[in-house]
């Protein structure tokens, strides 16, 4: 039986990775603007849109696997009442960093463990965070000195990096930001025998 991440995030392969968890990355071939347009349309939360799209990735890999524990995951985040994927463009990734400046917004990161195409666990977590008032003059330095990185996260920042200069406070689970809750996954992969006790 083979540990199985269905995502194509660097940062997801790279936790488990630094964390010392050997799984081997199969990304899922879902088409989550399909899978959840008649969601959104039905006004599911973004929490319940996340563990959906989570749960849709970890039993697509997981159907063509038999036997191997697959990871699926997905963040959403979440303003004043509205989803953000993440940002098309620079520009995008511009209005959407002043639009947030000074506010607080939530992320919310899904993680599913699903086995032959069906789930077994599930569990979503959220962080919320308070970005201080941000210049327009700020936002364009940031931007430069990070570049396309911007795009591959759905706050247009990575936490780790400079993004962090964007905020005054942030509460919740470092791993939640970064989109996979670990200690809640490796929880469930010790109690499933999968991780040293
Ligand atoms: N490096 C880094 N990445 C972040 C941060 N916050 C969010 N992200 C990334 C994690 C995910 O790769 C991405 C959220 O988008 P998704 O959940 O749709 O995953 P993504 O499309 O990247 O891959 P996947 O759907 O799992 O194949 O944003 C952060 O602070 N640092």
């Amino acid at each position: 039986m083979a540990l199985v991440l269905a995502s194509g995030s660097k940062i997801r392969s790279e936790l488990l990775r630094n964390a010392g968890v050997d799984a081997e990355v199969d990304p899922a071939g879902v088409d989550e603007r399909a899978v959840e347009a008649p969601l959104i349309e039905a006004g599911f939360l973004p929490e319940d849109l996340a563990l959906v799209l989570a749960e849709a990735k970890a039993d697509d890999v997981s159907g063509r696997r038999p036997g191997d524990l697959v990871i699926g995951a997905d963040q959403v985040l979440a303003y004043e009442g509205k989803r953000f994927t993440k940002p098309e463009d620079m520009e995008a990734a511009r209005r959407q960093l002043l639009a947030f400046s000074g506010r607080t917004h939530t992320l919310l990161s899904a993680v599913v463990l699903s086995r032959d195409g069906a789930a077994i666990w599930r569990h979503v977590s959220a962080a919320h965070l308070t970005m201080r008032e941000l210049t327009p003059g700020f936002v364009g330095r940031y931007l430069a000195d990070v570049g396309e990185t911007a795009l591959s996260s759905v706050g247009a920042y990575q936490l780790e990096g400079p993004g962090v200069q964007l905020f005054e406070r942030i509460e919740g689970d470092y791993f939640t930001i970064l989109g996979l809750p670990l200690l809640p996954l490796f929880a469930e992969l010790r109690r499933l025998g999968v991780l040293d006790t």
